[in-house]
């Protein structure tokens, strides 16, 4: 369903790629960009609403004077908060970026009551969890855009290896956004051709250890955590959720049951439509695989309660 009204919260590097990527697909109505910075939200939708003469469907960019210009969005993409620096992992920016949330949410909660939240704030499966329990809204509501990005950086090296296929190679991961995702070789394909049949074991590992890396790849080189990969994942999320397009997207969501979990946002296969998660799909995993999803959710589990004991909950 084209044309809708899509919230942007943090109007950085990351915000504003997102809603420059929705508007050159033409794929909703309106994007509304707001940070607390306010005159960077409004130099960026003036800067991305000039560039709707030449994309294909014309998209209404604003700027929220305040936050109550966030009200009836259907859809609020968060990306407030801290990035890393180089000398930093996503953990270290749990403290400042929960404080963060707690602002965010409460003004989602007021404006926009009833919009489905993709979260992309870091450490990403730790701030998912934690505006499912500020808001306490429904599961299928509330996303953390993480495999989406993921998955494109593992077919990225699957064909700077292969050199073929670009665009036509699906990979899958679940796990946490962090140093203990789970990338599975064993179920992504170049064109339908499964990549065990093309790909060697020695470059196999080659392309696991350097999607793990992507991110601190490019903070290594840029000095902030990329931008145009996660801004583009953002965006083909939204437009799955406004076109009901229901496509199979990895993404941190809340586990009731599956996989064994309760009460943990981890990386899973999930599909994406109108409500936001559609279903969750329970991959069978071996033994090994099992082993790694429990070191993942441990880590999530760990940060979760460092909140906890600071009590960020209470
Ligand atoms: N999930 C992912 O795959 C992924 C990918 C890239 C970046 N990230 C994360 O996204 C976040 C943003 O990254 P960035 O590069 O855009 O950073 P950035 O510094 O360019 O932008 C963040 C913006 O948030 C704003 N902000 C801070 N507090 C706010 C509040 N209370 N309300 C509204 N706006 C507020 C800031 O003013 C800033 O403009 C970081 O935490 C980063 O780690 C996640
Ligand atoms: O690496 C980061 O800190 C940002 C983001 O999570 C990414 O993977 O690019």
């Amino acid at each position: 369903m084209v044309g809708r009204r899509v919230g942007i919260v943090g109007a950085g590097f990351v915000g504003a790629t997102a809603a420059y990527s929705l508007t050159m697909t033409g794929r909703c109505h309106e994007v509304v960009l707001y940070d607390i910075n306010s005159d960077l939200a409004k130099g960026k939708a003036i800067d991305i609403g000039q560039s709707t003469s030449y994309s294909v469907r014309g998209t209404i960019v604003t700027a929220a004077e305040d936050a109550k210009d966030l009200k009836d969005c259907d859809i609020i993409v968060v990306t407030a908060g801290v990035p890393r620096k180089s000398d930093m992992t996503r953990a270290d920016l749990l403290m400042i970026n929960a404080k963060i949330m707690k602002d965010v949410v409460g003004n989602i909660m007021k404006y926009s009551p009833n919009a489905i939240i993709i979260c992309v704030s870091n450490p990403l499966d730790i701030m998912t969890y934690v505006i499912h329990k500020m808001t306490g809204w429904n599961r299928n509501r509330i996303i953390g855009m993480a495999g989406a990005l993921d998955g494109a950086r593992m077919a990225y090296q699957i064909n700077q290896k292969v050199g073929y296929g670009s665009g036509q190679t699906r990979a899958m991961l679940i796990g946490d956004h962090g140093q203990n995702m789970i990338p599975l070789p064993e179920i992504s394909a170049v064109g339908g051709v499964p990549l065990d049949q093309i790909v060697t074991k020695e470059d196999m590992e080659d392309i696991i250890a350097r999607t793990k890396d992507g991110g601190a790849e490019i903070v290594k080189y840029l000095g902030t955590s990329a931008y145009y990969a996660p801004g583009r994942a953002i965006s083909v999320m939204v437009e799955a959720i406004l076109d009901d397009s229901r496509i199979v997207m990895p993404s941190s969501v809340m586990l009731d049951g599956e996989y064994g979990y309760r009460d943990i946002t981890v990386g899973v296969p999930v599909v994406l439509g109108a409500n936001g998660v559609e279903k969750i799909i329970e991959l069978e995993l071996d033994e090994e695989t099992k082993a790694k999803f429990k070191i993942s959710v441990d880590s999530i589990q760990d940060g979760i309660d460092i909140l906890k004991e600071n009590d960020f909950f209470v």
